[in-house]
């Protein structure tokens, strides 16, 4: 599903990321642990479309994404701060992404309704970020991840 092949990234002359090489399955739950500093981040981001490496490819699906922008990527990334829109009420940011891609109302309605029952949020539909928990924003914002059914999601802490 996704191939890492001798990845390297390098800030400055610094080396953030050192050849990396991965070969990850479809289904598989996959986690990189390290040290503070060790790279984590700048990987995920990699993959992501949000940092280009200095060396190596991305293959996700048989394809090479190493050049494509994070919008082409089938590629959801959540971040450690969960970056909801804060004038927007949870089913407006559950929906946010499925309206870039135009999707008929009717269906942008089932799919919100769908994702807030997934992640038990149903209840705080209305609701705007500041009024909800650190683990229910959370829990909106993977709600907003999945929703656009991504083939891989990256999870940074
Ligand atoms: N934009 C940047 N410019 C220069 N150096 C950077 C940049 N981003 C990250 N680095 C450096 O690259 C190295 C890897 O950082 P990264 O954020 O990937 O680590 P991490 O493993 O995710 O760390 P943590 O667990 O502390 O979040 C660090 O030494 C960091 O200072």
């Amino acid at each position: 599903m996704l191939q890492i092949q001798n990845i390297s990234k390098k800030f400055d002359g610094a080396l953030a990321v050192d050849d990396v090489s991965l070969d990850i399955p479809k289904g598989e739950i996959f986690a990189l642990l390290g040290a503070s500093g060790s790279g984590k981040s700048t990987l995920l981001r990699m993959l992501a479309g949000f940092e280009k490496p200095s060396s190596g490819q991305i293959i996700l699906a048989g394809q090479d994404i190493t050049d494509l922008p994070p919008y082409e990527r089938p590629i959801n990334m959540m971040f450690q701060s969960y970056a909801l829109f804060p004038h927007m009420t949870v089913e407006q940011n559950i929906a946010y992404g499925l309206k870039q891609d135009n999707l008929p109302k009717q269906e942008i309605k089932a799919k919100v309704h769908e994702m807030l029952n997934l992640v038990h949020m149903t209840q705080y539909a209305r609701r705007k970020p500041h009024q909800l928990s650190g683990g229910q924003r959370q829990r909106v914002a993977l709600a907003r991840s999945l929703a656009k059914q991504p083939r891989l999601l990256l999870l940074d802490e």
